[in-house]
């Protein structure tokens, strides 16, 4: 007699196939959100092409966003990945920029959706594994291209901005075309504001043996990160490192949280206005709110990247979850 029980159990000849996943999208004239079938999702405001959310399966928010930020265009957005060329901050002994309000004009133009792509990989934690890549363009030409900017800086120009998600990383990258004959200089850097739950159980490693301008203290500003020992902050941050190591590794409460890799971008900016800044930038709420942030922010900003006609600029972040 056959034990039931014990017999060995049989592969059914057709394995069953998992249901056919698919990225969730939606588009309006104002923003584009993408989530995957595993629930990471993204959201990217036409206006800068700022990515303003960025959740993971679990619906944890990754950037930090300021309750007073504006999103309907009236000025850049404080928080998220504003988008900064092509200047960053100000530059008034740069003939080319020396005009351009600060940060440049991307983060305050509006962007064109260009569509989206998405594809499938087996490596990584999952197999059919499905990454999703929003595409975003601004050219000298467009009609949602900040005015400032067609009087400020007359070349010709072409950019696209990609922002693809997975489900372990964010990555935003550009690609700036000089489109006319006359070389253009530019600078580029993805203001990323990381979220975090406090500020002060916050180390960055991958900085170590850094050279860095220190924008806080202007009679002494060029310094070196130690060799050893993490970066913390207890107090407004606000340096242009150019780091030595390939990440930036931002840990919380002593666990590893996000990796910041560049592509071409040989700088990182930590910024952190801590309390009296905050106090005095307008659109930043709540007051208290740089204890939930930290901005990790890969550019291209210690030089000028001078671009020829026919040629591009090409850089990029990725961010990956490391909790
Ligand atoms: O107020 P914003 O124009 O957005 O600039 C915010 C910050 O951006 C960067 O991190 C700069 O290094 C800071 O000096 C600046 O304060």
């Amino acid at each position: 007699m056959v034990d039931r029980a014990n017999k060995p159990k049989t592969l059914s000849s057709t394995p069953s196939l998992p249901p056919q996943a698919s990225v969730t999208f939606s588009e309006d004239n104002s923003r584009v959100t993408a989530e995957l079938p595993t629930g990471e999702s993204v959201e990217v405001l036409l206006y800068g092409a700022t990515v303003l959310s960025w959740k993971d399966a679990a619906g944890d928010e990754k950037l930090w966003l300021s309750e007073a930020a504006k999103l309907d265009g009236s000025r850049a957005v404080r928080g998220g990945i504003p988008v900064v060329f092509p200047v960053f901050g100000t530059a008034p002994d740069h003939p080319q920029t020396k005009s351009l309000p600060q940060h440049g004009f991307a983060r305050t133009s509006r962007w064109e959706f260009l569509g989206k792509s998405t594809s499938e990989s087996m490596v990584g934690r999952a197999a059919n594994e499905l990454t999703v890549k929003l595409d975003f363009g601004l050219s000298s030409a467009a009609p949602g291209l900040d005015p400032t900017a067609a009087a400020s800086w007359p070349f010709k120009f072409n950019l696209i901005y990609s922002v693809t998600l997975n489900r372990e990383s964010l990555t935003t990258s550009i690609v700036a075309t000089n489109d006319g004959a006359a070389p253009f200089d530019c600078q580029v850097l993805m203001h990323t504001y990381l979220r975090v739950k406090d500020i002060t159980t916050v180390e960055i490693t991958g900085l170590a043996n850094a050279p860095y301008h220190d924008k806080v203290d202007a009679a002494n500003p060029s310094k070196t990160q130690p060799a050893s020992g993490p970066l913390t902050i207890s107090a407004e941050t606000d340096r242009v490192y150019t780091p030595v190591e390939d990440a930036v590794t931002v840990t919380e409460g002593g666990k590893p949280k996000f990796r910041v890799t560049r592509d071409n971008l040989s700088n990182v900016v930590v910024w952190n206005p801590w309390t009296e800044k905050a106090q005095g930038i307008a659109d930043f709420a709540p007051k208290d709110g740089f204890r939930q942030m930290l901005c990790v922010e890969p550019g291209a900003v210690g030089a000028w990247q001078s671009v020829e006609g026919g040629d591009a600029f090409e850089g990029a972040q990725t961010i990956t979850l490391l909790d």
